[in-house]
């Protein structure tokens, strides 16, 4: 936690990145409560030295793809993905990604018979064929919630470093001005306006500063895993509005190999920007002698879970990344590289005296949420 500062979550020689993984992999699990946020099933797990990691466990097969006529908002969610995207953005060298880490975990040793938490006891059974299972009650939106089973005792699942408490390093979650509509019919300004990034462009925060770089680093990633659930981000309110996007919640990418979602990369074809580090590694992984999915293959390969990707979505990543790349040679064929190839940190353009579109009920200060207590 102490390295985090305004660029990244973590140094790129920071060693103790590798010990984090190891720890949170077979460190002792001292007690369980489920996180009560959201849609899905996931547990703040407590390991022995007091390190805290969320929990999500498997729900899909690596093999299975998403049907194509699921809509993004009810699709799975899936532990390799976090644990991929985690490895992806080190990849990149964002580090926006808090470290993940795969774990086979005993659900009725090290889950049932450590937490202290009687709702979470009382959601245990057992299954027809034997296994222990568990469910949440969930807060909202049921029926998306079932049972997740271990065979009969072991689940596979996602661990995922926790951040600094929010009152030591506050956060907040803001609105993705390239936000999908989450309804069946529903369509959003920048899916009909090809001018939309303009608008943006004008608007505090997106005005001045990186904070639009920063989005299109986020789209580049979410593109590449085929993630189209980035509803929010959040950033750390320590580090103002030059700091760096966090990138949680990754566990709806990979999804379908087969398929490039190119909406997803809407931020990049309508502002036509990049920063200059991240169009240069990107041009380095397309390199053959440092392939992303070579580097992502052997990147993964070190996880206790492997393999996490199938072959089909190693491949998917060169393709996808061949397609960003051919976007921005678009890009700058178009308005010149000076124009659209930016040194990370932009001079401020000055007031616009325009309203922000980013209304300050949307911005959802994570500080005021009750943090989860291990009372
Ligand atoms: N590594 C982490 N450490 C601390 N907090 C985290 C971490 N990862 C995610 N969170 C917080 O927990 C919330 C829920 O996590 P996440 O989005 O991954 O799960 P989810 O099942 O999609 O839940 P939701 O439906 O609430 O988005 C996030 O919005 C974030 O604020
Ligand atoms: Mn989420």
């Amino acid at each position: 936690h102490l390295g985090i500062n305004r660029y990244a979550l973590y140094s790129r020689d920071d060693h103790s990145i590798d010990r984090l993984l190891q720890d949170m992999q077979s460190a002792p699990i001292i007690s369980a409560v489920v996180k009560p946020s959201g849609h899905h099933l996931k547990l703040a797990l407590k390991l022995q030295d007091f390190g805290k990691a969320m929990f999500k466990p498997m729900r899909q097969e690596r093999h299975e793809e998403t049907p194509e006529d699921f809509f993004y908002f009810v699709d799975f969610q899936r532990h390799n993905a976090e644990i991929a995207s985690f490895h992806l953005d080190r990849v990149l060298d964002f580090r926006r990604v808090p470290p993940v880490v795969g774990r086979l975990i005993n659900v009725t040793g090290e889950i049932l018979y450590t937490t202290h938490s009687d709702d979470l006891r009382s959601v245990f059974f057992t299954s027809p064929a034997n296994n222990t299972c568990f469910f949440a009650k969930c807060l909202y939106v049921c029926k998306t919630e079932y049972a997740v089973c271990g065979h009969p005792h072991l689940l596979e699942g996602s661990m995922s470093a926790y951040l600094p408490g929010l009152s030591i390093a506050p956060r907040i979650s803001i609105p993705n001005p390239w936000i999908r509509s989450y309804t069946f019919t529903g369509r959003e300004e920048w899916e009909v306006n090809p001018a939309y990034c303009n608008t943006i462009k004008g608007l505090y925060p997106y005005s001045s500063g990186n904070r639009l770089l920063n989005i299109i680093d986020m789209t580049i990633f979410d593109f590449l895993t085929g993630n189209m659930d980035r509803h929010h981000y959040e950033i750390f309110t320590k580090f103002g509005d030059e700091g760096f996007l966090l990138h949680l919640d990754n566990a709806r990418g990979f999804g379908r190999h087969s398929h490039d979602e190119m909406s997803i990369l809407a931020p990049l074809t309508q502002c036509c920007i990049i920063k200059r580090s991240t169009l240069l590694r990107l041009r380095l992984l397309a390199r053959p002698e440092y392939r992303l999915s070579d580097v992502m293959r052997e990147s993964l390969g070190q996880d206790p879970l492997m393999p996490i990707l199938t072959e089909p979505h190693l491949q998917a990543l060169d393709r996808r990344l061949g397609r960003v790349l051919k976007a921005m040679d678009r890009c700058i064929k178009k308005l010149g590289e000076a124009q659209v190839v930016v040194t990370d940190f932009v001079a401020s353009s000055g007031a616009t005296g325009r309203g922000t579109r980013v209304r300050v009920g949307d911005i959802q200060d994570k500080s005021e949420e009750r943090e989860e207590g291990w009372s």
